[in-house]
């Protein structure tokens, strides 16, 4: 830092030998003159301001000094100098380990130093402390009992001393804790990082001075911290640099030549940067507090004479002189701050002026916070408005939204199967996985994907085994009754008992997982909340403490998502009951697999290009394998194609009196129309036909039936091996993949959107104020007892209110200040 100031703004009790006399009479006229009364109050002005920033945690640019180095530099030592008596700080064992924020109050009535300590968590200040081990022994408790609680080696929470004494100039300085490079035995090997990135934020508000020491005995170009001091203060425009111990280079110094280039230190602190030397007394013997600054003094002289009379030619005085000595630098850095406190009154006043506001401010919304805890109109408008804009949140996420980020706030498939404790979908051993399934989504696309996993899962679903028994029970109930549509009706009746029994627990399964999708909407729609409220000015009032009210309001969401949930499966369910009603038309439509508006198959865990969720569902294509009499889960390789083929309805004609037995020519029709129909597809029905010949499972059969006289199928018979129970079979699992598609696309996907999204997006409003709000006002209020929130708003009222008085005294004392600049 660039100075040629030496001028004395407060009169010291320890100046330099020729200054003694000259800073003695100063003092004694202080009270009298106007400069240095105007000086001392507005260091008293910045002192009270930085207790009360101390105690609120109040950013505010106060000039101040921070004293920094490498351990053993001489920073305690330093300011035990500038106090003008030792408190043994240096002496405690584990050096300086909380930042110590020394102020010290010039007072001409304090023979004895006034030592008081600010208390830890206000501004106020404990009792007077005299004794100087006293003193230190407060240091050492209150920095290990911090840290015993942070449980770290240093901590940033500074310790405040106020130190009033008739030798000490008015000046505030911080003590920091000294760089080192290795940790201490039995310290966190992080504590260097810890000290030297602590010191760094306390060294970088610029209005802060750095008084940066280093050893005498070390060269600038080996310096090991200057470095980190340049990262902080680039070009030292706010540094003071200190050559500390600089007794112990003197001795080295023969002739003004290299005495003068040492003072220079030219080439690596830059022109403008000119260090101060100084030093102090070695001897660590116990002596008075006059003795001790007498020896500063002495040792200030000693350095003097050395320099003139023990080095050849003497030092270049003009230049150096007001550099070298612990008094040049004491009466600098005193001159220093109190211009700083000068220049810097005007905005510390105009920051004062805008806290002091805001504290008002404060002050005002707490009180009205206050008042409101008992307003009931305000509580329930605040409510419904509170309650509003979670709905319209809902919406906008049923919508389509990105915001909050859907990475931190969205699921994937798996992610909602697990959470919702809901997992695979019952009667599907497949593992689904959607398009998009590893995507994180929330809101309207989670939802469409949950739609899309439950089609694919519906498709995946087999028509179950049924048994010969079972078979011939229906075929020959229905042939009894006589028609010719006996196998017909009996694997119509096969495939609606089948549909009724495997799709609805799919169906609740659905719903369940959308109900999850959809619950899930309320804490994404808090988060957008919050985010709104704090991007922009606050929209709603803040609701933070009414645990009763956001309890309630959570479970009012719940309560109607479930409820959804509830009338969605019985809607789905009658659905299901229709279409599989022996009334319904569905097993024998014929118009899905054309190409219509449901002409098209879906292939589960098919995930169309791009991602997209609009699938070309799977080929329809004739080689479809039709599933085989036994209803035996499907070869792996064609797993996944669950829907029968697109080949056109097989007429059958039944005979009069049709016996599963019989290796009917009706079959044999039956597979002659579909090697037809093959053919013109491409002749999957042929292989079809000659797969459900060959079956493994075919072979009990044959034994059973001597090889000849067929049960339900001949074997051998290639073509003709069919029976009528396969026949029957295959013809249910063509009814009931005719149910699944007449359900999933003609009914559930829409009753499914309209019974959950739509009342999301219009009745979630209506519903939710209804259970909250129409209730009496006893009822209501209920929601908002909050024991001890009441408590806590008046304590914070209080704290507040202290601020304010403090603040407004800062500001008064400032106005004051002001008038004399
Ligand atoms: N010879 C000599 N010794 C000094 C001088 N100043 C301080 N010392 C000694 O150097 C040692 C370390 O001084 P401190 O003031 O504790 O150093 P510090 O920078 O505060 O150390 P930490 O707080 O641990 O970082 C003490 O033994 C002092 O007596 C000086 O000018 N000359």
């Amino acid at each position: 830092m660039a100075n040629s100031n030496t001028y004395l703004t407060t009169p010291t009790k320890t100046p330099s030998s020729r200054r003694i006399p000259q800073s003695q009479s100063k003092m004694q006229t202080q009270s009298h003159d106007p400069i240095n009364s105007e000086s001392r109050s507005r260091f008293e002005a910045y002192n009270r301001l930085q207790a009360a920033a101390v105690a609120f945690g109040e950013k505010l640019p106060i000039p101040e000094i921070v004293a920094i180095g490498g351990q053993s530099d001489g920073k305690s030592s330093l300011l035990e100098a500038l106090l003008g008596f030792r408190f043994n700080v240096r002496e405690v064992e584990m050096g300086t380990r909380r930042p110590l924020i020394l102020q010290m109050v010039h007072d001409l009535s304090a023979l004895e130093p006034r030592c008081r300590f600010q208390d830890e968590d206000s501004e106020e200040y404990g009792s007077t402390i005299v004794s100087a081990t006293a003193v230190a022994d407060v240091i050492r408790s209150r920095t290990e009992a911090l840290l015993r609680k942070t449980k770290t080696a240093v901590s940033p929470k500074p310790i405040v001393m106020r130190a009033e004494y008739a030798h000490c100039p008015n000046l505030t300085i911080i003590d920091t804790p000294g760089f080192v490079l290795k940790a201490k035995k039995g310290e966190p090997e992080t504590t260097p990082d810890e000290i030297l990135s602590m010191v760094k934020s306390l060294a970088s508000p610029p209005h802060r001075i750095l008084l940066f020491l280093q050893q005498s005995s070390v060269e600038w170009c080996s310096s090991l911290w200057l470095d980190a001091v340049r990262e902080i203060d680039s070009s030292f425009r706010r540094t003071i640099v200190v050559v500390s111990k600089f007794d112990n280079r003197l001795k080295e110094f023969s002739d003004r030549g290299e005495v003068d280039r040492y003072l220079s230190a030219s080439g690596y602190l830059g022109e403008n940067t000119r260090p101060y030397f100084v030093a102090l007394p070695k001897d660590r013997s116990t002596v008075s507090n006059e003795e001790f600054r007498r020896q500063i003094s002495q040792v200030d002289t000693e350095v003097i004479r050395h320099l003139r009379e023990g080095v050849k030619g003497g030092f270049d005085e003009e230049k150096f002189r007001s550099y070298v000595g612990f008094g040049s630098l004491r009466d600098f850095l005193e001159s220093e701050l109190q211009k700083r406190y000068k220049d810097a009154a005007p905005a510390t006043l105009a920051l004062l002026e805008q806290r002091c506001s805001e504290v008002t401010d404060d002050m005002l919304r707490m009180d009205m916070k206050i008042k409101a805890t008992s307003d009931v109109a305000h509580l329930r408008k605040a409510a419904m408005l509170h309650t509003a804009s979670i709905s319209n949140h809902v919406g906008a996420l049923i919508d389509g939204a990105a915001n909050p980020a859907p990475e931190q706030w969205g699921k994937t498939t798996e992610e909602e199967r697990g959470e919702s404790g809901i997992g695979s979908w019952p009667g599907v051993s497949l593992d689904i996985k959607p398009p998009n399934a590893v995507l994180k989504l929330y809101g309207g696309a989670a939802f469409e994907r949950v739609i899309h996993e439950f089609r694919c899962a519906a498709y995946s679903i087999e028509c179950p085994p049924v048994s010969r028994e079972k078979v011939a029970n229906i075929l020959l109930a229905h042939a009894g009754r006589g028609g010719g549509r006996g196998v017909t009706e009996a694997s119509a009746e096969i495939a609606r008992t089948a549909a009724r029994s495997w799709l609805a627990p799919l169906l609740d399964t659905a719903c369940d997982r959308l109900a999850f999708v959809l619950g899930s909407l309320f804490e994404i729609a808090l988060e957008r909340n919050l985010n709104q409220n704090s991007e922009y000015e606050k929209k709603t009032e803040n609701m933070d403490g009414y645990v009763g009210f956001h309890a309630a309001l959570r479970n009012c969401y719940s309560r109607f998502v479930k409820n959804l949930a509830k009338q969605c499966k019985q809607l789905v369910r009658h659905h299901l009951d229709s279409v599989t009603s022996p009334y319904s038309m569905a097993c024998y439509e014929n118009d899905y697999h054309q190409g219509g508006a449901f002409g098209s198959y879906y292939k589960p865990n098919q995930a169309s290009g791009g991602g997209s969720f609009c699938f070309e569902l799977s080929d329809t294509g004739g080689d479809e394998p039709m599933k085989d009499q036994e209803n035996i889960p499907p070869e792996k390789s064609n797993g996944q194609e669950t829907t029968p083929g697109k080949g056109g309805e097989t007429h059958i004609t039944v005979p009069e009196t049709p016996s599963p037995d019989q290796p009917c020519e009706i079959v044999y029709g039956l597979v002659k129309k579909e090697i037809g129909n093959g053919h013109e597809n491409g002749g999957g029905a042929r292989k079809r036909v000659a797969r459900m010949a060959g079956h493994r499972n075919m072979e009990p059969l044959r034994i059973q039936n001597g090889g000849g006289g067929v049960l339900f199928g001949n074997a051998d018979n290639g073509l003709r091996s069919s029976s009528a129970y396969s026949e029957i079979c295959s013809s249910a699992a063509q009814h009931f993949a005719r149910i699944r598609e007449v359900l999933v696309e003609r009914s559930v996907t829409s009753t499914l959107n309209s019974g959950f999204l739509t009342p999301c997006r219009d009745r979630l409003v209506v519903a939710l104020g209804l259970d909250l709000f129409a209730v009496n006002d006893d009822k209501f209020m209920d929601m908002f007892v909050a024991p001890g929130a009441i408590d806590v708003l008046q304590n914070e009222r209080q704290q507040l209110q202290k601020r304010q008085k403090i603040l407004q005294s800062c500001l008064t004392e400032f106005k004051t200040v002001a008038r004399s600049l």
